[in-house]
């Protein structure tokens, strides 16, 4: 249980590398997540939080440093791999949604699943166990727009941990809620993550949340902290 899921090393990376508008974001960036460990990212805005959520969940990459993921070096893995990874192994849940509005809740959650490659069947069980696990057995067969914010919310935790992934990503995963619902969705989430083991590392501006995580980081001048 007590190996990195994470290891992010000497990581750098700027926009517009070489030219007058240069941003230099992560500046020899280090940062290992470990199994069952829940971390918050509390950082200013435009310090360089979503670049990193990015590169840690391989949808950007890095201009130099290494990157481990499950054990794996990922630091020069082709495309394919890159997807492959991300699919199985890497779960992100975004301030909005992004549910699909005219796929239901238990089919939005669903199809991660099969594009696993996972049957119907077998999909929509295990989809059906997370509603139940969040409080939404009976929303199961909602679209979206008939669900609250905070069930939307929730919908979206259940599809990031459809595949069982080894890290989850989270960027403001309740940053658009009330505080009460903001509250009961990541005690949700926290349930979620605990019932699993997986490493999560969750951004938020909420100091009380980020207060009750494992460990909390920040990210200050293109360095964890
Ligand atoms: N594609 C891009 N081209 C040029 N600069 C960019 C690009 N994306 C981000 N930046 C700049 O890089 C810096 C870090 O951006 P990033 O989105 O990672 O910040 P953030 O910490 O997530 O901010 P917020 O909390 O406001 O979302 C910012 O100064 C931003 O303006």
């Amino acid at each position: 249980m007590n190996e990195p899921v994470l290891s992010l090393t000497g990581i750098c990376k700027s926009y517009n590398p070489g030219q007058a508008n240069e941003v230099r974001v992560l500046q020899s960036c280090d940062l290992t997540l470990m199994a069952g460990q829940v971390t918050s990212l509390v950082a200013p805005s435009g310090s360089g939080k979503s670049t990193l959520l990015h590169i840690a969940g391989l949808l950007d990459t890095a201009d130099s440093g290494q990157l481990q993921i499950a054990g794996r070096d990922m630091s020069r893995a082709d495309d394919r791999l890159r997807t492959d990874l991300r699919r199985m192994e890497i779960g992100f849940v975004y301030q909005f949604h992004h549910l699909l509005p005219e796929f239901t809740a238990a089919e939005n959650i669903m199809l991660p699943q099969q594009a696993a490659g996972k049957a119907v069947g077998s999909a929509r069980k295990r989809a059906l166990e997370l509603l139940d696990q969040t409080g939404l057995a009976e929303r199961a067969d909602h679209r979206p727009s008939e669900l609250s914010g905070g069930e939307q919310q929730r919908v979206a935790f259940c599809r990031a941990l459809a595949n069982e992934p080894k890290l989850l990503l989270a960027d403001e995963p309740t940053g658009n809620l009330d505080p009460e619902t903001s509250d009961h969705v990541f005690d949700v989430l926290m349930g979620l993550v605990r019932s699993t083991g997986m490493a999560a590392l969750i951004a938020t501006h909420n100091m009380e949340l980020a207060a009750r995580m494992d460990r909390q980081v920040r990210l200050s001048k293109g360095q964890i902290v």
